[in-house]
């Protein structure tokens, strides 16, 4: 029988791979105008990730997600747990300093101090789409007073497809 010919394994390296897993940690999000997602990683290795939602026991359908309500109790958006803060939280008892954080926008002033707390030291971000608000200018002002090194992740695949299939290689990317 004819050997079946098959792509050559990809050998990913940790930002892209990192970044990738923060994506696809994204896609639980129920928000549905922005899916964010993080993960932790030490020396290689994934300590947590965590995504965007309502605090634990809150119904996903109470508020509405979209930021048209005109009293900010009745937004979602200061009842949703971050990202960054829920892969804090589903760590357990592991120790963060000297993590490196991969999320997909970048963190809020409330997220940075935390980062700060936990002594991670890197973090990678895709997205900065926020930049102008007040939030994430000073969020960007602790993160450089604490000397946490942040730098934008710019990937260098243009494609990468997830297979449902546990018999194959599920990864196949597609090099820029
Ligand atoms: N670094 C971030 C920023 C935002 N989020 C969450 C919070 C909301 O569910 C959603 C969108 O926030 P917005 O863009 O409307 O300020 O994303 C997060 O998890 N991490
Ligand atoms: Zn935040």
């Amino acid at each position: 029988m004819a050997e079946k010919s098959r792509e050559k394994p990809i050998e990913m390296d940790d930002d892209n791979f990192f970044m990738s897993l923060a994506f696809l940690t994204s896609d639980r999000s129920k928000d549905p105008v922005t899916q964010v997602g993080a993960c932790v990683v030490k020396d290689g290795i994934l300590i947590s990730t965590g995504y965007n939602g309502m605090p634990w026991g809150c119904s996903d359908d109470i508020l509405p997600w979209d930021g048209t309500a005109k009293n900010e109790e009745e937004n979602k958006r200061p009842y949703v747990c971050h990202a960054e803060f829920n892969a804090f939280v589903n760590r357990g008892d592991k120790d963060l300093s000297g993590c490196t954080l991969y999320t997909g926008l970048f963190p809020c002033k409330d997220c940075a101090k935390l980062i700060v707390q936990t002594g991670i030291t890197t973090v990678v971000y895709m997205s900065d789409k926020h930049k102008e608000k007040k939030k994430y200018i000073i969020a960007r002002d602790i993160l450089e007073k604490a000397n946490v090194e942040v730098r934008e992740f710019v990937p260098t695949y243009s494609k990468l497809t997830l297979k449902s299939s546990a018999t194959q290689n599920p990864f196949t990317a597609s090099q820029k």
